[in-house]
């Protein structure tokens, strides 16, 4: 197992699995400029590790994170909050197209920049104690890092707006039941539900797992029509992997050794 810890963030290598973890607990793991490129560099890193199959990305202490520093606000001027949105919506498009798996495992508030971290992962898993939203109109703002773009495709327009106009929190059963939120799971078994489904995930074909990847997340900006038939052009090529003709034979050979 390898550990690394940065200033804001930090990892565990625990092959197939690459934990990283937010990490400014005593302000509930908020973002700042720093911790915007600590994430990115530790998510390509375990992009170009080969051991590395799947990220989980989560936060240290009681939250997955408060959102955006709002100590930091005071000193943004246009220029200084469009470079800010820029860096953070260029790390969230980042996560997005990682040729990789990525989980957010939701332990606590996912607020403002927190949730738009967790909508830029594939997919996200919260304990039953979290709480999710996008308070930045209570601060006379709205999301900067994308919330506005993914919150209404992951739940549809009229829920997020709700979300948006109120700036309200939910708790994780309803974010669940918006499709928000794939999993909710107890307080104490959020590490071990996300490990095994993290496991399940890095057993399965990694060409696969991007191919998929990229065809939901490109397709669905597309027409039908062009998605199909990007989906056609991957998946005639997928039978030329090794990996593919490997579980084709072992499937078709299952019963053949047995006695
Ligand atoms: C998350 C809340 C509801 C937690 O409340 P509570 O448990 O009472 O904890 P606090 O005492 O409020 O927080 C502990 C500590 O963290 C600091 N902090 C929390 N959130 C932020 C933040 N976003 N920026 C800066 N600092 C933050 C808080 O001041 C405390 O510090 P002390 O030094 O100990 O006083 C509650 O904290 C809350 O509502 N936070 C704000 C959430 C929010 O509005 N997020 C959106 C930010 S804008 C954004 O993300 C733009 C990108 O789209």
């Amino acid at each position: 197992m390898t550990r690394e810890k940065m200033e804001t963030v930090s990892m565990k290598k625990e092959a197939p699995l690459g934990w990283i973890y937010l990490n400014r607990p005593e302000k509930l793991n908020v973002i700042n400029e720093k911790m915007i490129d600590e994430l990115r560099q530790l998510v390509e890193q375990m992009e170009k590790d080969n051991e590395v199959r799947v990220i989980i990305i989560t936060g240290n202490g009681k939250a997955f994170c408060a959102g955006a520093d709002i100590s930091h606000f005071k000193t943004l001027n246009p220029e200084g909050a469009w470079l800010f949105a820029k860096k953070g919506r260029e790390l969230m498009d980042y996560i997005e197209n990682v040729r990789k798996p990525v989980i957010a495992m939701i332990n606590g508030y996912a607020l403002g920049g927190g949730l738009e971290i967790a909508m830029a992962c594939d997919i996200r898993i919260a304990s039953d104690d979290s709480q999710v939203g996008l308070p930045e109109i209570t601060l006379g703002i709205y999301p900067g890092f994308g919330g506005t773009q993914r919150l209404p495709r992951l739940v549809g327009k009229g829920k997020a707006l709700e979300m948006m106009f109120t700036g309200d929190r939910i708790p994780s059963m309803e974010a669940q039941r918006i499709g928000l939120i794939e999993r909710v799971v107890p307080k104490e078994k959020l590490e071990e539900e996300t490990r095994n489904l993290a496991m399940k995930i890095a057993s399965q074909s990694q060409t696969s797992l991007a191919e998929i990847k990229l065809l939901v997340n490109k397709g669905t900006d597309s027409s039908l029509d062009a998605g199909l038939n990007m989906e056609s052009l991957g998946w005639s090529l997928a039978f030329t992997t090794e990996e593919a003709k490997t579980r084709i034979d072992q499937f078709l050979n299952k019963g053949k050794n047995k006695g």
